[in-house]
């Protein structure tokens, strides 16, 4: 029986001493605001800006929401971001990906302020954790690091098998397990022997997008397993990349589909918001 990382629990934890920092900012005349670009009504999207939403309102913190139609087009969303960029009352710009086909992801990206970057994926920000310099931190794999913390998971020294690589999750994530010093593998699409490599892993981290592709026969006794797959079942219920009922017997520790990465993801964007604001001193 493995135990539950509880990432409701925790990212609740993250958010109520935020929600303290806060009221000491605004006691000193300082009100932090983010900005949330949701470009087309896609529902997940939707389920997650509405998450962010909420946890802006809880920690106090003003998020100033963009609803913009799915024809927007690319010029449209630059010139807002580029007066979010310039308007001294925003700290935190965020858009929502996936955007509509028709405009460039990375455009988007590369023009929003690294000072303003809370999504941390910007080249800046990304290239400053590459070489540990400051700078805005992937929330998701931010997130993972404080549940691996909270939950007092030793991470230096262990072999740390990261399955994904892609640029907002499994890359920053193998470099943040490699800043708190644990042995890194990165697994992907081409890996062979893929289950070999991760019954190695004392701490296995999945961010595939394979509903329920990992099961006990990749999990070494007593592994620590998270799970950073959201995906919906036949019956439309959540679940991760990791196959929960047949690894939760023989890994050490496991995070669920939901409750798990998800709610660490967004007190992460909520830190990062305030991080921004006390820089801009
Ligand atoms: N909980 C949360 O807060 C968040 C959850 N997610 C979820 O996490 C998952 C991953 O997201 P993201 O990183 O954006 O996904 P991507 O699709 O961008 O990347 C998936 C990665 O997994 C690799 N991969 C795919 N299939 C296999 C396979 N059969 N064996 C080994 N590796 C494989 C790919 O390899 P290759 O590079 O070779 O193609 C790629 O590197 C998704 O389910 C997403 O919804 C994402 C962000 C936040
Ligand atoms: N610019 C940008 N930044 C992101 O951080 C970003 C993004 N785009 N695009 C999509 C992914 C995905 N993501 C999630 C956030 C919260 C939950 C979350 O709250 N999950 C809950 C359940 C949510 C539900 O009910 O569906 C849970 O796992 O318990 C999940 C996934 C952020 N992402
Ligand atoms: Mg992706």
């Amino acid at each position: 029986m493995a135990k539950l990382i509880n990432g409701k629990e925790i990212s609740q934890q993250i958010k109520d001493e935020l929600k303290e920092k806060v009221s000491a900012l605004k006691a000193q005349g300082k009100n932090i605001c983010l900005a949330v670009i949701q470009v087309g009504n896609d529902p997940a999207s939707s389920v997650y800006v509405g998450n962010k939403k909420k946890a802006c309102a809880y920690i106090g913190i003003e998020s100033r929401a963009f609803e913009l139609p799915e024809e927007t087009t690319e010029e449209e969303l630059l010139s807002i971001i580029k007066d979010l960029n310039e308007d001294d009352g925003v700290h935190g710009i965020l858009v929502q990906l996936p955007v509509p086909k028709h405009i460039n992801e990375e455009k988007i990206i590369n023009a929003i302020s690294p000072k303003k970057d809370v999504d941390g994926f910007h080249p800046e920000s990304v290239g400053s954790l590459c070489i540990g310099r400051p700078g805005f931190v992937s929330c998701t794999p931010a997130g993972i690091i404080q549940l691996l913390k909270r939950s007092e998971i030793d991470i230096e020294g262990k072999h740390c098998v990261v399955i994904g690589r892609s640029n907002i999750v499994g890359k920053p994530m193998a470099l943040l397990m490699l800043r708190e010093n644990a042995t890194v593998t990165i697994c992907h699409s081409r890996t062979k022997n893929l289950k070999e490599i991760c019954k190695e892993a004392d701490i296995l981290i999945v961010a595939i997008g394979k509903p329920k592709m990992i099961d006990a026969s990749y999990v070494k006794d007593g592994a620590t397993v998270i799970d950073v797959g959201i995906h919906r079942d036949a019956n439309n219920k959540l679940c991760g990349d990791v196959d929960f009922a047949s690894v939760e017997p023989v890994a050490g520790a496991i995070t669920p589909v939901p409750g798990g990465v998800g709610p660490m993801t967004i007190a992460m964007l909520m830190n990062n918001c305030v991080e921004a604001a006390e820089r801009e001193e």
